[in-house]
């Protein structure tokens, strides 16, 4: 594998709820190499978001410990100036809603100059040819005229090809899709990933991709982090976390879409908790199979490295097996 460029080590990020803390991300580890597409998967609420905010460190109120290191600095205690550069230049981030990431008010072209302006050193006509450059790059005909043209006048896809212009202007080495596809429709869904997996050839970005959609992490990724209740919970190459999942959330999540071969899907038990209700003690996915033994769990279970590059927490993964009670001939989805 190439060379590390993102390590992010016991990271533990807290929001504040009437008078108390509580971590939507807690004790996450994870590495990501350059040319990698890291896959972060797991239901609404588990955190995926929040982890994605910390290592852009865009929470506002947020409590973040730990260590986010990109290129060996640590993101968690870089000074605000420091930071400012470092986003849009070295690391930047692809948002859910094209809509609302651009500013409606602000021509196409302008909102990409700008991340231009902030990070090099352009005359005015060459800032101009970048941009139309960047407009071909990503797919969108008639870059001149989209150039002039305002968000509300483009379409969704073509909004969403816009973010990713702006968020690959300065060719960051890492880059974060929070969930790139889930405004649009599915054709327009495939068009988008196709041109990220592009993106990362030409520019040779680390990516970390958040989605709930597995398919589009069989895809996209070359290894998966699951994250359940603001932990990981199995770390694998992508082909090992398909053929061999070990942890039960991941194989719920699995066994809930439909499968080859296979008519009756798992219905996961209950809903991610919210943050006030986590449990933090003991395993965090028990309450969810509730016919497993409590023995089977650990007390204080910790990620274990099953086989090289394969890790998984807490050791009831070892004897799970879902119930026929459970399982359904329709899918209830996932997320
Ligand atoms: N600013 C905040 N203040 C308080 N709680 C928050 C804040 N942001 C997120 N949370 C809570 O943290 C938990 C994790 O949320 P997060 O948005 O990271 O999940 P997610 O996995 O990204 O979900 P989704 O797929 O719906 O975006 C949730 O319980 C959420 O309600």
């Amino acid at each position: 594998m190439s060379k590390e460029l993102l390590k992010i080590e016991n990271l533990k990020t807290s929001f504040r709820i009437d008078s108390e803390y509580y971590a939507a991300v807690d004790d996450v580890s994870l590495t990501l190499h350059k040319n990698e597409v890291l896959g972060i998967v797991g239901e609404s609420g588990s955190g995926k978001s929040a982890l994605a905010f910390s290592i852009m460190r865009l929470h506002n109120r947020a409590k973040i410990e730990g260590k986010v290191l990109l290129n060996n600095k640590d993101i968690v205690t870089m000074s605000k100036s420091n930071l400012d550069q470092m986003r849009g230049d070295e690391m930047a981030m692809i948002f859910q809603d094209p809509l609302t990431a651009l500013n409606p008010l602000m021509p196409i072209g302008k909102q990409i100059e700008e991340v231009l302006l902030l990070h090099k050193k352009m005359g005015q006509n060459e800032r101009k040819n970048k941009v139309i450059e960047l407009l071909e790059m990503v797919g969108i005909p008639r870059p001149k005229n989209v150039y002039e043209q305002f968000p509300h006048e483009l379409s969704g896809g073509m909004r969403q090809r816009v973010i990713i212009a702006i968020a690959i202007a300065n060719e960051p080495q890492l880059l974060i899709a929070d969930e790139p596809t889930t405004a649009l429709d599915v054709t327009i869904q495939a068009q988008i990933l196709d041109l990220i997996r592009d993106l990362k050839e030409k520019i040779h970005a680390g990516i970390i991709l958040i989605t709930h959609d597995l398919g589009v992490v069989a895809e996209m990724a070359d290894r998966v982090a699951v994250m359940y209740a603001g932990q990981i919970v199995e770390v694998a190459e992508v082909h090992t976390l398909f053929e061999n999942p070990l942890h039960p959330y991941t194989k719920s999540l699995l066994h809930s879409v439909p499968q080859e071969g296979e008519d009756k899907l798992h219905v996961i038990q209950g809903i991610v908790p919210n943050l006030k209700n986590l449990p933090r003690k003991g395993c965090r996915f028990a309450a969810r199979i509730p016919w497993i033994d409590e023995s089977a769990h650990e007390e204080n279970p910790e990620l274990h490295e099953v086989e090289p590059g394969h890790f998984v927490r807490c050791t009831c993964y070892e004897n799970f097996y879902f119930p026929e009670e459970y399982k359904e001939e329709q899918s209830n989805g996932i997320s």
